[in-house]
């Protein structure tokens, strides 16, 4: 990439450097925090907020529990001036806030600020001007001298006027521009400042060290802070501020290094909104201090209602991964994390834990107002059975079996994958709600009725091509009947080999889910039922699970089938067959034989036999010398007579007649 050679390293180390900071693993307590959304935020607005915007912006400011509020710059503006005038004069300004307010080491912009601080209960006079090489060369046209002697005008000017004005005032001063300066130069004017305010650490003065244009590392800040936090004087009575920008994206590394190389106070904004790439965001410091176990005296337990007015006041986006606020920062998309994050919150429960540590959430949503339900886990092709489960759980309480539970993944996934669209999770629920509970396209089953014979006997209605059949069956339970009774209506055979039900709550009503898994030929089929009713519900698993087996398609022909080999039963066991023995050879009831044989043959079942015997009787008495008498008899009829009388009525002549008629 071409343009490097034109920069340089513009920072400087101190003169000595130590790293005590770098022995400190963590921050354990918070620093002194100070708003300066309404100052710096408000400065790098497109349009800045408006006075009522910025009022309602402070309310907030304080709910959420900052001390130290820099309000604005009242010397740059009527609605900045009249924001400081209005929350002394509408007596907004609570007893344990401060109010500060920035103003240039310049005579009129430094008088015009304290008359609007005028009677304030207690503000803070925030000075400063540029110390860099940069700017005493280009802007101050002034040697090292001449700045300081800005910085001394302006404090002696504060010191006088604080006198002489109502209300109660502290000093701040910052060394502005501060990373393109000489690391003990910026002390030496802050020394020379502090010279003229001779604070006490019963009145203190703060000493503010901006990263007005961040351009080192953040290892770099940090050696810098400590060798200020050593040499600066009256060091008891000093608090010694970081105000950290974010040019290379480094604002919270500075002031958590800065915090640990001896910096007592923080100025940052909201989501660190600001000049060019923003403040550092008090949100993160604060987060990151709570994620390791300390206070950090702010409430961000409301963050969506927090960025909900930010956006509003600021006409600001807070982007989707600003960390802890943004849309997408507690959302697994990708399948493994997804199943970590639904484990360890199972883990979490089942173990009763308070601790923290369910992976890939570095704090609990819940804690800054998120919920599990919309922002943890997120359905797209990316996504695996473990979140789509989780979903399903923690939407609508439906707790998959563990072998169903990669099937329906890939299911739901699949439907993202060719839609390119994130899932809701009322489309995951109709998604599976479709192929495992809806009424299903071959079978149903309508009335089902039990009784204690051989074990269990069904007695059930299938709805089936349109017509209904009474079917019945034994089993060694309720479902294990019906299953039965499926079985040998369909002639299909599968095992039954999961089911597994559990409480299903609503609101105040509670129904019982079904899952039922069928393996046919060695592949799975699934089923589900909802119903108040137990029995009832895991039936309609059971029916949905067979629907789905791909043979039940061809059912009629099956249907066929079946007519063919009753036929054949009948035709090799014409002399004896009754309803009773059909019944038990095709396991199902005689009413529902004799219905089935008349629906599909168009003839009683008794007729069907008669059909036969006749046919066989015909063929004797055809082809042999039996008589008439032994022909009845092999053919099933113990009475001749009634043998002659059928006979007749079938052919319209007498057995005798029809064979003397085939020797002719
Ligand atoms: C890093 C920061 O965020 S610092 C804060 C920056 N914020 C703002 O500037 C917002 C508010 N500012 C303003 O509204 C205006 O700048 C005002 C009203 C304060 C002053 O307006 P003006 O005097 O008209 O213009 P401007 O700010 O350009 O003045 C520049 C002059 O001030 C001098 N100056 C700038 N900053 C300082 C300072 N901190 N101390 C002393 N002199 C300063 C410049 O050297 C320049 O001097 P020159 O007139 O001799 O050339
Ligand atoms: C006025 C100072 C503190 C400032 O805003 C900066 O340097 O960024």
């Amino acid at each position: 990439m071409k343009g490097y050679e034109k920069y340089q390293r513009a920072y400087f180390m101190p003169p000595e450097c130590t790293y005590d900071w770098v022995k400190k693993d963590y921050i354990d307590k918070p620093p002194i925090w100070c708003s300066v959304d309404l100052r710096d935020g408000n400065q790098a607005l497109i349009e800045p907020m408006s006075l009522e915007e910025k009022l309602q912006f402070f309310e907030m400011l304080v709910k959420i529990g900052f001390k130290e509020i820099e309000v604005g710059f009242p010397a740059a503006s009527e609605t900045e001036y009249n924001f400081m005038r209005a929350l002394i004069d509408r007596n907004m300004i609570p007893d344990d806030v401060t109010v500060q307010v920035l103003t240039q080491a310049r005579e009129h912009i430094i008088k015009k600020t304290f008359e609007a601080v005028k009677g304030a209960p207690h503000a803070v006079i925030h000075l400063y001007n540029s110390t860099s090489v940069a700017q005493r060369e280009q802007v101050f046209k002034k040697s090292k001298e001449e700045v300081k002697q800005i910085a001394i005008d302006g404090a002696k000017l504060l010191n006088k006027l604080a006198s002489e004005t109502e209300g109660n005032f502290s000093f701040e001063y910052s060394p502005e521009s501060f990373p393109g300066t000489e690391v003990d130069y910026a002390v030496e004017v802050c020394n020379a400042v502090l010279d003229v305010w001779q604070p006490k650490a019963s009145n203190k003065a703060i000493i503010n060290i901006p990263t007005t244009v961040e351009n080192a590392m953040p290892h770099v800040f940090a050696t810098q802070v400590e060798y200020i936090h050593k040499h600066l004087k009256y060091r008891d009575a000093v608090t010694l501020s970081l105000h950290p920008h974010n040019d290379r994206g480094c604002g919270v590394c500075d002031a958590e290094l800065g915090i640990l190389a001896g910096a007592d106070r923080i100025e940052g904004t909201l989501f660190g909104n600001g000049e060019r790439t923003g403040n550092v965001d008090i949100i993160t410091l604060a987060m990151n201090m709570f994620s390791h176990g300390v206070d950090p005296k702010l409430n961000f337990s409301n963050l969506p209602a927090i960025r909900e007015k930010y956006e509003s006041f600021t006409r600001m986006h807070v982007y989707e991964r600003q960390p802890y606020a943004g849309d997408l920062v507690f959302t697994a998309f990708s399948g493994s994390h997804q199943d970590a994050i639904a484990k360890g919150m199972a883990w979490r429960e089942e173990k009763k834990l308070n601790e923290w540590s369910v992976p890939y959430l570095p704090v609990d949503p819940m804690d800054v107002g998120r919920t599990y339900d919309s922002d943890v886990i997120r359905i797209n092709s990316q996504s695996g059975k473990g979140g789509v489960n989780y979903i399903l759980k923690q939407n609508f309480g439906i707790s998959l079996p563990e072998k169903m539970r990669e099937e329906v993944g890939y299911l739901v996934k699949h439907v993202s994958d060719e839609e390119h669209k994130e899932l809701s999770p009322q489309w995951v629920y109709e998604i599976f709600e479709d192929k495992y509970v809806k009424r299903q396209p071959y079978f149903q089953i309508e009335e089902c009725h039990f009784k204690q014979v051989d074990g269990i006997m069904a007695e059930a209605t299938i709805v089936h091509g349109g017509q209904n059949h009474l079917v019945s069956a034994n089993g060694n339970g309720r479902l294990d009947a019906v299953s039965n009774i499926i079985k040998q209506y369909f002639g299909i055979s599968y095992e039954l080999s999961v089911y597994e039900e559990h409480a299903l709550s609503h609101g105040s009503s509670s129904k019982a889910m079904s899952y039922v898994g069928i393996t046919c030929y060695g592949q799975m089929y699934w089923g589900v039922g909802i119903d108040d009713d137990i029995i009832r519900s895991s039936i309609s698993a059971l029916v949905v699970a067979v629907n789905q087996v791909p043979s039940i398609k061809s059912s009629v022909e099956i249907q066929d089938k079946r007519l063919m080999e009753m036929k054949n039963y009948i035709q090799t066991n014409y002399q004896t067959v009754t309803l009773e023995d059909m019944a038990k050879q095709f396991h199902l009831s005689e009413p529902y034989i004799s219905k089935y044989i008349k629906e599909k043959s168009g003839q009683t079942f008794v007729e069907l036999v008669q059909g036969v015997r006749m046919k066989k009787a015909r063929t004797l008495l055809k082809n042999g010398n039996m008589t008439v008498e032994n022909i009845a008899y092999s053919v099933g009829y113990q009475n001749v007579e009634h043998f002659n009388r059928l006979f007749k009525k079938k052919y319209e002549m007498t057995p005798v007649q029809y064979r003397n008629s085939c020797s002719k």
